[in-house]
């Protein structure tokens, strides 16, 4: 049976980083959308941002999601593929949707000096965090399961996730 396990949440709240390490521990295949998107695109993410402007991304990872090949897998979402409607039905159609809270203030000391996130660059940190609260809902309406990250290291959110994955699937 085909089943995709996709990570959502805010920039910084662990889904690239959880992402391989669950693929490693389930012995799934690993897509990190942005990276995916980078390849196919042959250029950065900053650079399409800058290049094409935001909608057009938007538009990109919708068409990643719609066309995705058709295999068991983890996927790594970018943190904004959860505010659209279509992505959410996508993925919720395709698989079990894994929603990984992290506070602001954690999130915040990883991607603070990160050039690689435009949102970041072009935001004050009081931009983005009502960022953050306005996404939240989003992420909580589209997710199976919320994975609480404070305090835990990046091995044990992974063995949770895989616990979850493991009782979940089939279902
Ligand atoms: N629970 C955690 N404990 C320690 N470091 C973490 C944790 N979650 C994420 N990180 C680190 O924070 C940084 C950003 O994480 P990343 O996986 O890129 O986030 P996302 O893909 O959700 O934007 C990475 O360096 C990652 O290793
Ligand atoms: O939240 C967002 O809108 C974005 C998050 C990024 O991914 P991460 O969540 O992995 O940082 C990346 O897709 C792009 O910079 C836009
Ligand atoms: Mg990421």
């Amino acid at each position: 049976m085909m089943y995709k396990v996709y990570l959502i949440g805010f920039m910084g709240c662990g889904k690239s980083a959880i992402g391989r390490r669950l693929s490693y521990l389930l012995k799934m295949p690993y897509y990190d959308m942005d990276k995916e998107i980078v390849k196919i695109q042959k250029r950065t993410i900053p650079e399409i941002f800058e290049q094409e402007g935001e909608e057009y991304f938007r538009n990109v990872e919708t068409e990643f999601l719609q066309n995705f090949r058709n295999e068991s897998c983890i996927i790594s979402t970018g943190g904004g593929v959860a505010m659209n409607e279509e992505n959410v039905q996508i993925m919720r159609d395709t698989g079990l949707v894994l929603y990984l809270d992290a506070t602001f203030h954690d999130i915040w000391m990883r991607i603070k000096n990160d050039l690689n996130r435009p949102i970041v660059q072009n935001s004050t940190k009081g931009e983005l965090e009502q960022l953050y609260k306005h996404r939240k809902r989003f992420y909580k309406k589209a997710k199976h399961i919320t994975i609480f990250t404070e305090n835990r290291t990046l091995k044990q959110i992974t063995e949770y996730a895989g616990y979850q994955v493991n009782r979940l699937k089939g279902e």
